[in-house]
């Protein structure tokens, strides 16, 4: 195994909202948003890690703060065995250009009044590399190199395709010979064919040049190809990391798994069935769920010891719960839709409640329980209501953290092996955990 080039260790970066001197001075509560949140993994020398997630998982943020273009809230990130943020001087001007980004977005990360030539060249001018002639050759000698001509390089970035501006977006970031290369959802904004030629360029010039990058995007499929390994993002944590083809064909997150249910495959067989995507939004990084942050959307999470209902029955009476918790059934609506003003007929709310949220049957005792916590409802008591729910139905995953253990392919899952601080604490859970009966809650 190849010695780590970059070594990213519990790295943190929050950013604070209402923490403007005003808002100090008001007294207004600083809230944090949890983009990136302990994120720990190493870039071997040579290799291609590819980082997947959703939107807004915080990939960008990541990126972004171990290039140190961000301060961050902690951690460290070691380039070639020097901490990144404690560099300053001659040290960090040597990392600034052994170390490259290439962002997203050919049409707004190009300056439109620059020329070709001039955005090649500027970070060699920015460091001092050599006299304006031979920046410019050295622009012309990379045009080539990336599938463009030396002919093109007075022309403006409107006079290319999105596909060409790309290029002379990666012509930039190896201008100063670097090692390493952050790409930021570098094809996404392209046509799928336009991808695949960018994507070869890339993966050519990776061989060619010893090159170690780091390639960000929010689609498995990208990545599959030129990555050796890939790491999965959910809410700012790494949810799985393993190389390339065991991620592929042995994901072990319910995550993970989601994420390569919803790619389209292009078999005919395949074509027609009904994919399961993920189910709902990703949560805010302002209110992460407390445990398995993956916990609100996953198609696998664990029931409480001695509950072994099938999984839908579960998950539907978890949502339920939720949707109680967070104040979104509204009890004044449901008892206009009764027709009781009165409020007297606790049972036809029952009933009228019951039937919206489940469209199936339920086993006796959940239809116990959860009878029992819309009464509390009906009657005004939300807290009961919930206490009700969470007593029967609360799972370990939203009670515990889980970690990511060592290894070439750990995942961040309680169904998997775990780090043994959170083995310790799932079984003091579980130890602590009496059953209720069902229906006759302790209150
Ligand atoms: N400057 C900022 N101030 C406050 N919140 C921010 C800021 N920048 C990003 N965020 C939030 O941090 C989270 C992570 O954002 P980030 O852009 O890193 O995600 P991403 O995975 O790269 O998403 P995308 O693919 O959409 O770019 C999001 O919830 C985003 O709204």
């Amino acid at each position: 195994m190849t010695d780590p080039l970059v070594t990213v260790d519990d790295l943190e970066k929050y950013y604070y909202e209402n923490d403007t001197l005003l808002d100090r001075l008001t007294g207004a509560e600083r809230e944090a948003v949890r983009a990136v949140d302990g994120v720990s993994f190493e870039v071997r020398e040579g290799e291609t890690l590819g980082v997947v997630g959703e939107s807004g998982c915080g990939k960008s943020t990541l990126a972004e703060t171990l290039m140190r273009l961000r301060e961050p809230t902690g951690g460290s990130v070691t380039f070639d065995g020097d901490p990144v943020f404690d560099l300053s001087g001659t040290d960090m001007n040597a990392f600034r250009r052994r170390a490259q980004v290439m962002f997203q977005d050919p049409f707004s990360s190009l300056d439109p009044r620059m020329t070709a030539g001039e955005i090649i060249t500027e970070p060699l001018a920015i460091h001092g590399v050599g006299t304006s002639g031979e920046r410019r050759e050295r622009a012309e000698t990379l045009l080539d190199e990336v599938g463009l001509s030396a002919d093109q390089i007075d022309r403006y970035p409107h006079e290319f395709s999105g596909g060409q501006r790309q290029r002379i977006g990666f012509a930039r970031a190896l201008a100063i010979d670097p090692e390493f290369i952050v790409l930021d959802e570098p094809v996404s904004a392209l046509d799928v064919s336009v991808q695949a030629q960018v994507l070869n360029l890339l993966a050519d010039m990776q061989a060619e040049r010893d090159l170690t990058y780091l390639f960000i995007a929010h689609d498995l499929s990208v990545v599959r190809h030129i990555s050796d390994r890939v790491a999965v993002m959910y809410l700012g944590e790494i949810v799985e990391i393993g190389p390339t083809e065991e991620i592929f064909e042995d994901p072990k997150h319910p995550y993970t798994k989601a994420l390569l249910e919803s790619v389209p495959r292009a078999d005919t067989d395949e074509r027609d069935r009904t994919v399961e995507t993920i189910r709902g939004d990703v949560p805010s990084p302002r209110n992460p769920p407390s445990g398995c942050s993956f916990r609100t959307r996953c198609p696998e999470l664990i029931q409480p010891p001695g509950l072994d209902l099938p999984q839908a029955t579960f998950r539907g009476i978890s949502e339920f719960r939720t949707r109680i918790e967070n104040g979104d059934i509204d009890v004044d609506l449901r008892w206009e839709q009764v027709g009781d003003p009165d409020r007297e007929d606790r049972e036809a709310f029952v009933d009228s409640l019951r039937e919206e949220a489940f469209d199936t049957e339920l086993p006796d005792a959940e239809e116990e329980t959860v009878s029992e916590a819309i009464r509390a409802l009906a009657d005004g008591d939300r807290e009961t209501a919930a206490a009700t729910l969470r007593e029967r139905y609360r799972s370990p995953c939203e009670a515990i953290d889980p970690g990511l253990p060592a290894g070439e392919h750990p995942s961040a899952c309680l169904l998997n092996e775990q780090p043994e601080d959170v083995e310790t604490a799932r079984e003091e859970w579980e130890a602590d955990y009496e059953a209720p009966e069902a229906g006759a809650s302790s209150r």
